[in-house]
C-alpha cells in the first residue's frame, strides 16, 4: 500500500476549576502516550517549589510577557487569578503540521480563543470536580498555595464551571484513573474522526469508483 499521509494533529484542552485535577491527569496521559506533548504555557505567576521553568511553565516578567503579546507570540492569553497566562504559537503550528497532538491545561477564555483560532483541530475537555467541598479538600491538601490563594481560587471556581457546556466533553474527576481512562477514550476515538484522516476519504472514493482495482 502506498504511504499514509500523515493525520492531522489534535489541539486536546483541559479545564476546570483550579485543583480539580487538570494537571494531574495531563501527566498520567503523557505517561500513557508520550507521543502527545504538552503546550508549556508562559506565566506571569511565580514558580511554586518544585516547579521547574520551561518545564512546567515558562515563567516570565510582566515586561516579558508584553514583549510576547506585542510580538504576535501567544495563540491565546488571558488574566487568571491576577496574573497573566498565554500559550506559545510556535509549537502548536510544528505540531499541527506534523501530525502530532498537543495537549493544553487553560482556562475558558483561552478555550474560546483556540476555539476560534484552530475550530476543527480542537478537542475541548471540562473536568468537573465531585463536589465543591472536595475541590477544597484538593486544593488545602496540595499544599502548594496560602490559605488566601486558596479562597480566591474557591471563589472564582463557580464563575470557571459556568463554562462547561462550551466545551465538547464534561468528565466527572471523582476516581483518577477512571477519569484518565475516559479522556483516553475521547483521544482515540477523536483522532479517527474523518475529517483528521483525508486517506480514508481518499480510499472510499477508489473503491467506489474502481471496484474492480
Ligand atoms: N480524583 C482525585 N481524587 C483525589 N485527589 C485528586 C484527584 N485528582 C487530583 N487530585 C489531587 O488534587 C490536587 C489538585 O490537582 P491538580 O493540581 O492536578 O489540579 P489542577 O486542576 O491542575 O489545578 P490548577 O488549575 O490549580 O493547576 C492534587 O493534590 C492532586 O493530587
Ligand atoms: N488561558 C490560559 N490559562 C492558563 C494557561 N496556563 C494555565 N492556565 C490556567 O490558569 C489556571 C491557574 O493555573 P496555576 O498553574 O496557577 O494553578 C488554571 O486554570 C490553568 O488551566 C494559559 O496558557 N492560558
Amino acid at each position: 500500500m502506498a504511504d499514509q499521509p500523515t493525520r492531522r494533529g489534535l489541539l486536546i484542552v483541559l479545564s476546570s476549576p483550579s485543583g480539580a485535577g487538570k494537571t494531574t491527569i495531563s501527566r498520567k496521559l503523557m505517561e500513557a502516550d508520550p507521543t502527545i506533548r504538552m503546550s508549556v504555557s508562559a506565566t506571569t505567576r511565580p514558580a511554586r517549589p518544585g516547579e521547574v521553568d520551561g518545564k512546567d511553565y515558562h515563567f516570565v516578567s510582566e515586561e516579558a510577557f508584553q514583549h510576547l503579546v506585542d510580538e504576535g507570540e501567544l495563540a491565546e492569553w488571558a488574566y487568571v487569578f491576577d496574573h497573566r497566562y498565554g500559550s506559545p504559537k510556535e509549537p502548536i503550528k510544528d505540531a499541527l503540521k506534523a501530525g502530532r497532538d498537543i495537549l493544553f491545561d487553560i482556562d475558558w477564555q483561552g478555550t474560546q480563543q483556540l476555539e476560534t483560532a484552530f475550530g476543527n483541530d480542537l478537542v475541548s475537555i471540562f473536568i468537573l470536580p465531585p463536589s465543591m467541598g472536595e475541590l477544597e479538600r484538593r486544593l488545602r491538601d496540595r499544599a502548594t498555595d496560602s490559605e488566601e490563594v486558596i479562597q480566591g481560587r474557591m471563589r472564582r471556581a463557580s464563575g470557571e464551571i459556568v463554562h462547561w457546556n462550551e466545551y465538547d466533553y464534561v468528565l466527572i474527576n471523582d476516581n483518577v484513573d477512571t477519569c484518565l481512562e475516559e479522556v483516553k477514550a475521547i483521544i482515540e476515538a477523536e483522532r479517527l474522526r474523518k475529517h483528521r484522516r483525508p486517506y480514508v476519504a481518499e480510499l472510499a472514493r477508489q473503491l467506489v469508483e474502481r471496484p474492480n482495482d
